[in-house]
């Protein structure tokens, strides 16, 4: 079967520097992968690729078995969505205003808005729990309801490849689950970059672990983080064990590191 996602020896080498070295995956249809690694390891810029905001020196990446420098921008903003780091301006616009954005691709030119597209954001809203801030304006919600309201946006655009970097970025823990789980229920290809390799573990098919732009780890939970992997990449001690409720690992971190100097 085609994956919905194949990357084959990507290279981002921008002024020489090996941001991407030789990265390779592939992500099935309706699976989450999680992208995790320490600061700098090309997490966000192998995103960055994938939503062409950057062009890789060399490799290919193929959607549904196309490569997609080959992909028009209009289908290609239909079947990929993205959430961002760093939350745009959208200076003026209402929450719900900003959310009914995801509808755009999926338009023609003058077409009027249908009562059913009032009835997606809606329905959407009240998904990521901000149903009561729909009129208030996107500038003015906290950072973790614009990161909600952005992930509603995404929602409204049914994309089949979702891509979010560091999605639970100024979540509280309850929506930091809520949120990933939310995703993950969609039923649609998920890739985002994640720090809490717990949270990583619990909820994402498949992890790619990589560093300092290459790939160290590709594949499940269990396979990929393991406590020797976790000391020689992030340089820190734990201990991973079967989570009592989902058996995936969980790591309980040991603690003294602050003599011990700088990592890199
Ligand atoms: N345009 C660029 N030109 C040169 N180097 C860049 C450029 N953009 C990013 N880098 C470098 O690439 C490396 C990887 O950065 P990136 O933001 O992809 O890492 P990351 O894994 O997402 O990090 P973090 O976890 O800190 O967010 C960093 O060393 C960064 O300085």
């Amino acid at each position: 079967m085609t994956p919905a996602l194949k990357v084959d020896g990507l290279c981002w080498h921008p002024k020489g520097n090996r941001v991407l070295d030789d990265v390779s995956f592939e992500l099935a249809s309706g699976q989450m992968l999680g992208l995790i690694g320490p600061n700098g390891a090309g997490k966000s810029s192998l995103l960055r690729c994938l939503y062409r905001y950057l062009r890789p020196d060399s490799g290919r990446i193929s959607l549904e078995g196309q490569d997609i420098s080959q992909v028009s921008r209009r289908d290609f903003a239909r079947s990929v969505a993205v959430v961002q780091q760093d939350t745009p301006h959208f200076f003026d616009l209402s929450t719900r205003a900003q959310v009914a954005m995801g509808l755009i691709p999926h338009k023609g030119w003058f077409e009027q808005d249908r009562a059913a597209d009032g009835e997606r954001v809606d329905a959407a809203l009240a998904q990521v729990g901000l149903s009561d801030k729909a009129d208030t304006p996107f500038e003015q919600l906290s950072g973790g309801e614009k990161q909600r309201a952005l992930i509603a946006r995404a929602i409204v655009q049914r994309p089949g490849l979702l891509l979010l970097d560091e999605p639970t970025n100024h979540l509280d823990v309850r929506y930091q689950i809520q949120i990933l789980e939310l995703v993950r229920s969609l039923g649609i290809s998920v890739i985002c970059s994640i720090h809490d390799l717990n949270l990583a573990s619990a909820l994402c098919d498949s992890l790619l672990l990589l560093e300092r732009g290459r790939t160290v780890a590709w594949g499940t939970p269990d396979e990929v983080l393991t406590e020797a992997r976790l000391a020689a990449v992030f340089g820190v001690c734990c201990s991973v064990s079967p989570h009592p409720q989902h058996g995936k690992p969980q790591l309980q971190y040991f603690y003294g590191y602050r003599d011990q100097g700088r990592r890199n």
